[in-house]
Formats: structure tokens, C-alpha cells, sequence
């Protein structure tokens, strides 16, 4: 765990440049970015206190020692703090550690004054005067001063304690102070509570003073008059008010912004960041450490905050309908996961008693649906989840909106990859889940292995001792759905799922598409309040009004109740699965609130390009090396594409990646074509379950664009692997074409060493390369400078041939050399 380096800094009385100051001194790893660990900070405070221990004089230590004794028998032995944050704890309760005034050790009481005060301490009534008094006074933070790290040296550690608290946890007040500064004499805490005392009786004297010259002035403006202090003390009260007017900074602003906003020159606020070890670029965000820290550096106090927090619908949603008033039952949301194949979609079709699997494309579910069953007069709405690995985001997301999860285990197949993601997600996600063994009709089939299995998971069966579900079902004959979803039921009335359909509508997107004729669709699943016709939302990034509802039959409805599904059109765009709807009051706030979080997200967007970290910079110079391969993507809905998006994203390597220029959902148009011959080089445009427009069609042809649709994800997926492994650069491999003896050598004057060979094995070919091998051991590797049969060049010599062979650049041969021949061959890379 890391603390925030502008905690530690605050606690310690220091600047959080300051901190990292010392930590580097004292050779710590402390940044405003990373943190400080509470181990380092317990050393940073170490170290500020050694410093400070060292000046006093030996002498008075000895004075002062029958009363360190008195004390230690008073109290247990001080313990050693075991964090920092257990620091933060205590100093909380009351005591703080704050920097010294430069100048207060002059007004130390006298011997008798602490006398006095000491005598007070038993009195158990707090004094209230003096308690306001103390909290109204400004902490003495601001008396430090230039340069930094001479003023690290000067601080000096003090302890402000309130009195009238001190009063009546004394005890355990000297408790705290006692564990705190353990290492501390007590001579210190004695005279560190004589100098809060003494304090507060300056500010004592200090408001006494100030309500005799209040009387003044009030007696002055009485009569008329107006006195010169009062219009010193009016102007005065004016800059202090000036003085702490606090600066609004946005959570994400860049470093010309912040400057401006501060009112600091740009050069000023790069300086100091770079003082603080950061080379900013005056575009660059600001994190909100930096934010604290250069507010500190520069003396201004500000004010973050999230410029998302003023239109977070959401958020808005929930304090106005909060949970606590959630009184109705609602039905559960169910999420089916598990491996491609293991039956998910046969499942829900039996449950449903219809067949969907038969009618999709290629046998595989292709997008999320939600459906509901009734079982003994109560509901339960499924969320049909994808099997395959392209659709891992999606399910993810599914994950989210779903109260229980079912994992499908092929009972003949067992546990697979998929399963064990299902599981991680349903986990990530805090959803229970119950296992559902499916296939248990066919004679293969072995329950008890998938028990097995998952138990080795830590996913144990409730007859074995764990707390898992698990229901052995066959999709084909029916078997088991029953107890299944009885089994969900019972969860269900474990979680006490709950809602208040009197509130308005707050709903999530499953899926969404553009439908010719209704334009924009989605399938939503109300979570709280009730939808209603007519209703206006917003939707993320988009808005509207409700036009129609359709339930999961296909019927038309006025209203959707909580925990039901169904699939609605008003939206002026399709949304993305997974945004929360939200209705509103009118359809202007709706428009508003849309734009406003779109101008957000953009805004975000952009900042991460800016936000490039060291560790980004050199992935994206790596990646500048890598061949890219661009692809347009439109697809039937925002669910299929979100997860081609996600599956193509994984296919990359050292050598090649895909690089989505676009994507969206609809037809492919014109403009996908356009943008494709923008792209250097172009796109292919990549279409699922979509197909291009006559135009698109004509344009594609004339621009040289190609266009490849597929309704199939795997198709797609394969094709842009072997895509990728067109643009890999080939493989080139060896092939050992023969093994030649050399048995003599004749060195012929301008030309070189030519080496009488005797074909051992193979075939040896002009253009070979040739490795010259002595004793074992390679000592050239070069290619053939020539071969001749006596006298003549000839292109090839095999076995049991003799033949003469000059290598390349190499004239040391010898005989009893081994000459091996081979040949490189390309083979073409493969994407994996
Ligand atoms: N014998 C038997 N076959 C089943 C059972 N359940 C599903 N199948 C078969 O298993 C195959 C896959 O079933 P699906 O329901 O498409 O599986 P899925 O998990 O939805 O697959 P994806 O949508 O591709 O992820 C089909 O051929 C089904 O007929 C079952 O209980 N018993």
C-alpha cells in the first residue's frame, strides 16, 4: 500500500516537494505519482526527527530524567507504530503535527506557568471560550518559508494540542502523544504542551486585545466617526478575503489551464514540476497529486473537482432513488456463460421452449438477447450470452447487469478455458453463480468429473461441503431445468432482489442496432423504476424519447417493470451495450445531459492521447516498427461490434497488428469506402452480418477498396489472421543441400584457393552457401564463389562426384576440412 506523498507531506508539516526531497536524500523511492510506502514515510519522519534531537544539549536530557522515569512507570511500555496510516489514525483523534512559528520559542512560559497549567489538567470540564478560540485559529502551516530545503533544516516539530479536548481525554491524549513520539524524551512532550499552552494564552491576550478595539471602532462609528484602524482592518479583511479565495481546478487539466487558473505564469508551474523530477509539456494533463502539490508550491489554495460529477446522471438517479427505499420484488437477472458449444443456447431454448439455436448462422450465437420464463408464478429474465472467446467483453458487461450467473459445463467435455473465464468474470463481478452440467443424457457423460474439476478451482459442490449450486441438466431431453430454476429461485430469494417501481426508469443496454424503419434499437433490462411510453432518457451519449416498447415476444407494450427486459426505439443514435438509461424529466435535460457527457468522454479521450506515460512513449515507438494492417468494421449490432473490435485487437505480435481506423454499426457506406482509401495503406473494410450499399458497392470497385462480409465470426477472424500473416515477413529456413570432403587444396595465383572436394552426400548446386567446418567446429560460413567439374563451371555435382569449390571471401582451406552446402528457403509466416 502507498501513501499520497501530499499526506505524509501534511503530516509532517512539510511540502510534498519537500518530502521528496528528503527522500531522496535519506535514498527513499518517493514520488508525487507513485507514493511513498508508510514504512518510508516512518523514516522520512524518522529522519526530520534525528535532526531535530541532535542540537539539544546533553545537559538538560540529564535534568529532566527522574521525570522520564516517573512517566514510564506510569504507562506501559511504548509500543512502535506499525504504520504510518495507524499515524494518520492518531493524529486524527486530535493531535497534529504542525510547523513551528519562527519565532514563538521567545514567549516560552516561565517554570511557574507550567506549574499552572499543569495543575488545570485533572479538571474534567472543558472550557468552551476557549475550545472556539482554538479551532477558529488558522493552523500555523503558512509561517514557512523560501528555500526549500534549508527550510526542511529549520522546521521544527511541535505539538498542537487542543486543550479544552486535552482536558477530557488527557489520558488518553498523553497516550497518543506517548505513542507517536516514541522516541521523543519526555522532556520534549512536556515542553511541547508548555508551548501549546502558552499559545493559546497569546491568543487569549491576542482576542482580548481584539474585542477592545472592536469596542473602539463600535463606539466610533456610534458617534459618526471612523477610526484609522478600522479602515486598515477593512482593507485588510478585504486581501485576507482575496487571500483565501479558493480556485476551482477541474480533476483533469492540462498545465497551461492550471496556470491560468492559478494565475501563475505557464514557466513558473513547468519549473516546478520539473523541480518535482517531471518534464511536463504545457499541454500535458495533470494528475490530481500534481493538482494538490503545485497548489501548495504556489501558496494557492484550490478546490478539485470532477467535472463529470455535475452531469453524472447516474449518480443523480441514485441519491434521488436510493436503494433504501426499494420495496417490490423483482424478478432476477441471469447471465448464462460457459465454453463455445457446451449448450448455453440449447439451454435457454429449452427453458424458453423455443428454438433459437436452429435458425442462427452457423449454429453460433451471434449477439445477447434477453429473455423471461415463469416458474411457479415467478419471473426470471436471462440474458442469452455469446459462447465464443470474440465475445469475452460483451459477457463481461453481461456480467454487470446480472444478478446470478449459470456456467454451462458440457458433462462429456468438461471444464474448459472458456469455463474458467466464465467463473473469473461471474467472480470479478461479485455474482454468484450456479453450475449448470449440461449433456448428462449422453452416455459419456461424467458429473462428477466437472465436480472435480471446479472443486480443484476452490468451486466446491454443496454435497461435498461447499457452498456451490451445481444442477446436472440435459438441454436435449429436459432433465434437471426444473431443479434449475427452482435453484435460481431460491437464490434469488436469498438476495432479496429488490426495486421501487414508483421511480423513474433506470435501465441497461444489452444490445443495440439500427433497424431500417424504426432506426435505432436496444434491448434493455429495467433495473429500477419503470419505463414508461413516451418517457424522455438519456442513454450515455445519446438520448430520446420511448416510441415503442417490445416485450420479448415481440408484443407491444405501454411499460417495462423492473428486472424486465425489452426492446425499445426512440434513441437518436444506437447506444453501447452496457450505458445505463436513465429517464428524465424532459427531453431538453435529456438532450443536455447527453451533449454534456459526450463533450466529457471526448474530452477524456483526447487527454489520454496526452497522458502518455514514459512506459506508453515506448510502446508506441515499438509499435511504430510494427506492419499495420487497417480495417474498417461495421457490423448488424453495437454488441457484434464491440467484440470483433475486442477479438481483433488480441491479434497482434512483434511483427503486425490490426489497426480498427473505424467502426460502427449499419451498412457499409460511401463514406467507409471513402475513409478506407484515406488510410495509408488502405483499409479493407471488414463487414459482419452487414452488407454495402449499391454506391459503397461502385465506389469500393472504382477506388480499389475491398470489401469482405461474413456472417460468421470465426470466418472473420481467420481472415484477418491470414490477413496478418501476409504481412509478415517470411520465415527463412536452412536446407543442407550436401556434405563435401575437402582432399586437396591448390592455390592459384590471382584467383584464390580452389579446394578438391569429394561429394560425400547430397547434391551440391552453384548457388549454395557454404559453411567451412574444421575439427567439428563451423570456422566460416560464406556461399560458393564457384564450382567446376575439372575445368568446367557446373551448376550441380552429386554423391561419389569430385569436383574443385572456391568459398567465398575465404582462402584458408584446408585439407580434412568439412565443407557443408545449403540453401535458404523462404516459407511464409504464419500468424498465430
Ligand atoms: N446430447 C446433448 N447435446 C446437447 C445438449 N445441449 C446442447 N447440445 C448440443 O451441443 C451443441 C452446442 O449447443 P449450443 O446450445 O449451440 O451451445 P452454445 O454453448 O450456445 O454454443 P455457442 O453459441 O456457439 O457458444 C449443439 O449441437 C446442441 O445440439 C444436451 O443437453 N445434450
Amino acid at each position: 500500500m502507498k501513501l499520497k506523498v501530499s499526506e505524509v507531506a501534511k503530516e509532517l508539516g512539510l511540502k510534498s516537494k519537500e518530502v521528496v526531497e528528503i527522500a531522496k536524500e535519506i535514498g527513499v523511492p518517493a514520488s508525487i505519482r507513485g507514493g511513498i510506502s508508510p514504512m518510508d514515510a516512518m523514516k522520512i519522519e524518522e529522519y526530520i526527527k534525528n535532526k531535530h534531537a541532535k542540537p539539544q544539549p546533553e545537559k538538560k536530557v540529564e535534568k529532566q530524567e527522574p521525570k522520564k522515569e516517573e512517566k514510564a512507570e506510569e504507562k506501559p511500555k511504548r509500543k512502535r507504530r506499525s504504520s504510518f496510516n495507524e499515524l494518520v489514525k492518531k493524529t486524527q483523534k486530535g493531535i497534529q503535527i504542525v510547523q513551528k512559528a519562527p519565532k514563538a520559542p521567545k514567549e516560552e512560559p516561565k517554570k511557574e506557568e507550567k506549574v499552572e497549567a499543569k495543575a488545570e489538567k485533572p479538571k474534567t470540564q472543558p472550557q468552551p471560550e476557549q475550545k472556539q478560540e482554538k479551532s477558529e485559529k488558522p493552523k500555523p502551516k503558512k509561517t514557512k518559508k523560501p528555500a526549500p530545503k534549508k527550510h526542511v533544516e529549520e522546521k521544527e516539530l511541535e505539538i498542537n494540542v487542543d486543550l479544552a479536548e486535552m482536558d477530557v481525554i488527557e489520558e488518553n491524549q498523553v497516550e497518543l502523544l506517548d505513542l507517536y513520539f516514541n522516541d521523543i524524551a519526555m522532556k520534549d512532550e512536556e515542553k511541547l504542551e508548555e508551548k501549546a499552552k502558552t499559545k493559546t494564552q497569546i491568543e487569549n491576550q491576542k482576542e482580548a486585545k481584539k474585542q477592545q478595539q472592536l469596542k473602539k471602532q463600535k463606539a466610533a462609528k456610534k458617534s459618526g466617526g471612523i477610526t484609522k484602524t478600522a479602515i486598515k482592518k477593512k482593507k485588510k479583511k478585504k486581501k485576507k478575503e482575496k487571500e483565501v479565495e479558493v480556485i476551482k481546478i477541474p480533476k483533469e487539466v492540462r498545465v497551461y489551464e492550471f496556470a491560468e487558473a492559478i494565475n501563475k505564469p505557464l514557466e513558473d508551474v513547468i519549473e516546478a514540476l520539473r523541480e518535482l523530477g517531471e518534464e511536463r509539456d504545457k499541454n500535458d494533463f495533470l494528475g490530481e497529486e500534481y493538482i494538490e502539490t503545485l497548489a501548495e508550491e504556489f501558496d494557492v489554495p484550490v478546490e478539485i473537482y470532477d467535472p463529470l460529477a455535475e452531469f453524472d446522471y447516474v449518480k443523480k438517479y441514485d441519491e434521488q432513488c436510493p436503494e433504501e427505499e426499494f420495496d417490490t420484488e423483482r424478478p432476477p437477472i441471469v447471465t448464462i456463460m460457459g465454453h463455445v458449444d457446451h449448450g448455453k443456447t440449447s439451454l435457454l431454448d429449452r427453458i424458453r421452449n423455443s428454438r433459437i439455436a436452429a435458425k442462427e448462422a452457423g449454429g453460433i450465437t451471434q449477439h445477447i438477447g434477453a429473455y423471461m420464463v415463469e416458474k411457479d408464478g415467478k419471473k426470471i429474465t436471462f440474458i442469452d450470452t455469446p459462447g465464443h472467446e470474440a465475445f469475452t467483453e460483451m459477457r463481461a458487461r453481461g456480467a454487470q447487469v446480472t444478478d446470478i450467473a449459470i456456467i454451462v459445463v458440457a458433462a462429456n467435455d468438461g471444464v474448459m478455458p472458456q469455463t474458467r473465464e466464465a467463473i473469473a468474470h461471474a467472480q470479478a463481478a461479485g455474482v454468484p453463480f450456479i453450475v449448470a452440467v449440461n449433456k448428462i443424457d449422453l452416455p459419456e457423460a461424467n458429473p462428477d468429473l466437472v465436480k472435480s474439476q471446479l472443486a480443484e478451482m476452490g468451486i466446491m459442490p454443496v454435497e461435498w461441503g461447499g457452498e456451490y449450486e451445481f444442477v446436472n441438466v440435459s438441454a436435449k431431453t429436459g432433465e434437471g431445468i426444473d431443479d434449475l430454476l427452482e435453484t435460481i429461485l431460491l437464490q434469488a430469494e436469498m438476495m432479496e432482489l429488490k426495486a421501487n417501481p414508483k421511480c423513474p426508469a433506470k435501465a441497461v443496454v444489452i444490445e443495440s442496432r439500427v433497424e431500417k424503419g424504426k432506426g435505432p434499437v436496444a434491448t434493455v433490462i429495467v433495473k429500477n423504476g419503470t419505463l414508461k411510453k413516451q418517457d424522455s432518457f438519456v442513454c450515455g451519449k445519446t438520448f430520446g424519447r420511448v416510441r415503442l416498447i417490445i416485450d420479448d415476444l415481440g408484443k407491444q407494450k405501454k411499460e417495462v417493470l423492473p428486472g424486465e427486459p425489452a426492446e425499445i426505439t426512440g434513441f437518436d443514435e444506437a447506444p453501447f451495450a452496457g450505458d445505463t438509461l436513465v429517464a428524465v424529466e424532459s427531453d431538453r435535460i435529456a438532450k443536455e445531459t447527453a451533449e454534456k457527457w459526450k463533450e466529457y468522454l471526448e474530452r477524456r479521450e483526447k487527454s489520454k492521447t496526452t497522458k502518455a506515460t514514459l512506459e506508453d512513449l515506448q510502446k508506441m515507438i515499438l509499435e511504430g516498427n510494427l506492419k499495420k494492417l487497417p480495417v474498417i468494421v461495421k457490423a448488424d449490432t453495437q454488441g457484434s461490434v464491440e467484440a470483433i473490435k475486442g477479438s481483433l485487437a488480441k491479434l497482434k505480435n512483434e511483427e503486425v497488428k490490426v489497426d480498427i481506423i473505424h467502426s460502427d454499426v449499419g451498412a457499409i457506406t460511401e463514406n467507409d469506402v471513402i475513409l478506407a482509401k484515406a488510410s495509408e495503406p488502405h483499409a479493407i473494410i471488414l463487414g459482419f452480418n452487414v452488407r454495402p450499399t449499391t454506391q459503397a458497392k461502385n465506389k469500393a470497385k472504382q477506388e480499389g477498396i475491398e470489401i469482405r462480409t461474413y456472417s460468421i465470426i470465426y470466418d472473420l477472424i481467420d481472415d484477418v489472421k491470414e490477413l496478418l500473416s501476409g504481412l509478415m515477413t517470411p520465415k527463412i529456413k536452412e536446407q543442407v543441400t550436401a556434405t563435401v570432403e575437402v582432399r586437396d587444396v591448390f592455390n592459384v595465383p590471382k584467383v584464390g584457393t580452389v579446394a578438391g572436394c569429394y561429394v560425400q552426400d547430397g547434391v551440391v548446386h552453384r548457388g549454395d552457401f557454404v559453411r567451412v567446418i574444421r575439427d567439428g567446429v563451423v570456422i566460416y560460413d560464406s556461399k560458393l564463389a564457384s564450382l567446376k567439374r575439372f575445368k568446367d563451371d557446373v551448376k550441380e555435382v552429386g554423391k561419389g562426384f569430385e569436383c574443385g569449390i572456391m568459398v567465398e571471401g575465404y582462402n584458408d582451406v584446408k585439407v580434412g576440412d568439412i565443407l557443408e552446402t545449403y540453401q535458404k528457403i523462404e516459407e511464409k509466416a504464419k500468424f498465430e
